[in-house]
Parts: C-alpha cells; structure tokens; sequence
C-alpha cells in the first residue's frame, strides 16, 4: 500500500516560503513543499507553473529570491547534499559517442559511495545495451540510460523530470516498478510528469502548482475527490451554453466530436439531455479522473487570480 498523503518527520528536502523572481516575472511567489523519505511526491501543474524551477532550486541550480530551500538539512550547493542527489532532467545531455558502459562507469566516479555498475544495469534494464553508443540508442532507451545515470550515487533523493517521455509501455511500466522500489527502500523520489496517469500509479503524495503556488496538495484519491461529480460522455448535438445551464453541471468540454460534461448528479442530467436530443448516443458515465481533478483544480485557479493556497505546509 502506497503511504498516506500526511507524512511527518524530517523531510529529505525542503522548500519554505520560497519566492523566486527573473526580473519582473514571478516563477514561485512563496512556496513551500517537503519532501520526507519513501514518498513518491508528483509535483503537477500546467505549463510554466514553476515545476522546473521549483526542481532546479533543490538542484542547487538557481538561488531563491526569499525563503530558504534545504536538502538532507544542508544547502543543496554544500558537497555533501549534492553527493546524495541524483537527477533525470529533461536538458539532460551526454556525449552521444560514448558507450553506455564507460557514461556508467563517468558517473559513479563522480560518487563517494556509486552503486556497482552490474546494479545499475540491473534496475534501468540495460542489459545487452552496455556496449552501444548513446547517440545509437532510441529515445526510450537512452531515457532508461538517463535513469541508471541519475542512480549511480545511490542517491537518497532522486528528481525525475517526465522519467517515461518517449517509452514504449512495457518499459513505462518496467520503470515505474523501478521507482517503487527506489521508494520502499526509503528513498525519496520527486517525479514531475505530464502523464497524469503516472502520478496516479506512482505518488504517494501529488502536489499541485499553478503560478508559482501550491494550489493542492494530496493522495491521488484526495486529489480526485476534489472534484465531485461524474464524467458523462456522449455525442449529441445539445449546446455546451444549454448543458452548462443543467442542475449540477460543474463543467463541459468538447472532446473530438464527443462532449464530456462533469455533474454531481448525472442521472438527472442524462435523463434531461436524452429528452431533449434523442439523437444521443456513444453514452458513458464513469467517476472522475485525475485529469478532470487537475483542469478543475487548476482553471478555477485561474479564474481567482487570489484563491488563497490550499495546500498544508508541515511544520
Ligand atoms: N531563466 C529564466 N528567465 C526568465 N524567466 C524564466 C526562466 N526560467 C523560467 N522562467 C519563467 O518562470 C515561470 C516558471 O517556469 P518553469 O520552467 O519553472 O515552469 P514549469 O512548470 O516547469 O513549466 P513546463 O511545464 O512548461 O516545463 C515561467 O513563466 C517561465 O517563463
């Protein structure tokens, strides 16, 4: 069982209050977020949230504006908080004329304490690869290289920037089950994804950022609960502005030709539309998603430019 969204303790990591300016534009405006050992947090938000700068502040990449971020209790520049980091980021680069074999054996002398090269292999599946150059290895591949690369230090805090980008789903699964063993051996694990569905595997814990905020925060289920209702999914020809004006309707989006409709009670509201458009058809109800929970979450954010934060810092 994956474990609850309240974790107490010392965190591995922590950002407090943290501000983050670039000139006028405000990338975190006093966030907090803590990250304690075995959870798998998903840190989730639309484009230009602040996720990547949230991550590069825990790096020791960038300095906060305000507030104070630590990492094993230590500044995460200080040797020692770097030595027990490991990263898999997006703008990760290595030279493409190396072989797997000799970027292993690279990283793990950068370590004090490197896993042992056979173990790296193992986790990130890259047996029979070992020999290939990197700029010879498909994209899934040289993702699961990145992966082993970013665990060569045995860290205690591994960042995952979108991990499974690009991977078939039997190596998508594979690492996921890779991540869950990296969190029961009491490692923490801090996964960025726009794969909803992968936070909803994984995390322990999801964080929610929308403009530099943390507007959510929760278990997957907590998450979803957020958004009460159901999802009713049809093709009809009934407008959006007349659905919308249904008792109980919370939302309306138009998916291809279907129109997805989030209601709290969706018997009345199918009874309503099937009166009113006997053309209905391709019908499904079902509870909600996630992904329904994160565009609710995060428009209505959007809409209140001041909703106050609703997450719940530890102390
Ligand atoms: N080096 C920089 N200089 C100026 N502005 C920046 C810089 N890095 C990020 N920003 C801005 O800070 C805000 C947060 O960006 P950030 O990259 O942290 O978002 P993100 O949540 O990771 O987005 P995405 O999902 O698109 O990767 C954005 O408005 C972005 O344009």
């Amino acid at each position: 069982m994956r474990p609850s969204a309240a974790p107490h303790g010392t965190p591995a990591a922590r950002l407090h209050a943290v501000t983050k300016r670039y000139g006028q534009n405000t990338a975190l405006d006093g966030l907090s977020l803590h990250l304690y050992p075995g959870e798998v947090v998903a840190l989730l938000g639309p484009n230009g949230a602040g996720k990547t700068t949230a991550v590069r502040l825990l790096l020791g990449l960038i300095s906060p504006t305000a507030g104070s971020v630590r990492v094993m209790g230590r500044d995460p520049r200080d040797s020692d908080a770097r030595t027990r980091i490991g990263a898999m980021l997006q703008v990760t680069r290595v030279p493409e004329m190396l072989r797997v074999r000799e970027h292993i054996d690279l990283f793990r002398s950068y370590y004090p304490h490197p896993l042992p090269a056979a173990e790296i292999v193992r986790i990130a599946k890259l047996e029979g690869l070992e020999e290939r150059m990197f700029g010879r290895l498909s994209g899934g591949q040289k993702q699961r290289v990145l992966f082993g690369l970013a665990l060569c230090g045995n860290p205690d805090l591994v960042f995952l920037d979108e991990p499974t980008v690009g991977m078939d789903i039997e190596s998508r699964r594979s690492l996921w089950d890779e991540i869950r063993a990296l969190s029961a051996s009491g490692k923490t694990v801090l996964l960025t994804t726009h794969y909803l569905e992968e936070a909803d595997m994984l995390a322990s814990r999801i964080v929610v950022v929308n403009k530099g905020k943390v507007i959510c925060e929760g278990t997957p289920a907590q998450i979803k609960h957020r958004v009460s209702g159901r999802r009713i999914r049809c093709v009809t020809q009934l407008e959006p502005g007349f659905l919308r004006s249904l008792p109980t309707v919370a939302d309306v989006q138009q998916d291809r030709e279907a129109v997805v409709v989030t209601a709290e009670h969706p018997e009345s509201v199918v009874r309503e539309m099937l009166l009113r458009d006997p053309g209905l058809h391709s019908l499904e109800v079902s509870a909600a998603a996630l992904e329904d929970a994160f565009l609710a979450l995060t428009a209505t954010d959007s809409h209140q430019p001041n909703a106050a934060p609703q997450s719940q810092p530890h102390s």
